[in-house]
């Protein structure tokens, strides 16, 4: 049996006051390039998800978010990686948004607009439909997934 190691992922979920939330693309040369995500990245040797989620999203969008507490964990195998998901809120934040790696960004009310999303982030747009007392279809993300993607 071969053990993979996970990769540690911070991610946002922001919700601004009319709970709209947050989507990026992600940028070319990335795997799943043009999947929509939440925004956030890898943590580095010795950060904590707090510090990595507050370096990711100044390197990525520009802004400073205020504090930011695990919501929730969770796994997704790919086969460029096993990844482990650590997921703030985040409320509050300060500075104008810039998308410094080209990517696109989307305020989006549930069920999104936007698609593909990155399959490792279903698990979380189920808890916050129910969290609103919504339904929630897996189908409406998935259905148009294309065919053969490379890296997923
Ligand atoms: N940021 C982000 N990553 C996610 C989400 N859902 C999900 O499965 N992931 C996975 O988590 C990993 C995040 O890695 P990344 O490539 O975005 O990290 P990074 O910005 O540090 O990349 P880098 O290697 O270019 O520095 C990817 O394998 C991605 O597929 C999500 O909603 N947001």
């Amino acid at each position: 049996m071969s053990l993979r190691k996970h990769t540690e992922v911070a991610v946002g979920v922001l919700i601004r006051a009319d709970d709209a939330l947050l989507l990026t693309s992600r940028p070319e040369g990335k795997p799943c390039a043009g999947y929509w995500e939440f925004p956030g990245g890898k943590l580095e040797d010795g950060e904590s998800v707090e510090q990595a989620l507050r370096r990711e999203l100044i390197e990525e969008l520009g802004i400073t978010i205020g504090a930011a507490e695990v919501w929730k964990v969770t796994e997704h195998d790919y086969p460029h990686a096993l990844v482990r998901l650590h997921w703030c809120k985040v409320r509050d934040w300060q500075g104008t948004f810039d998308m410094r790696e080209g990517q696109s960004m989307a305020w989006q009310q549930l069920p999104l607009d936007v698609k593909p999303v990155l399959p490792g982030s279903l698990p979380v747009l189920q808890w916050l439909a129910q969290e609103r007392g919504m339904a929630f279809d897996a189908e409406h993300y998935t259905r148009h997934l294309p065919e053969a993607t490379p890296g997923l």
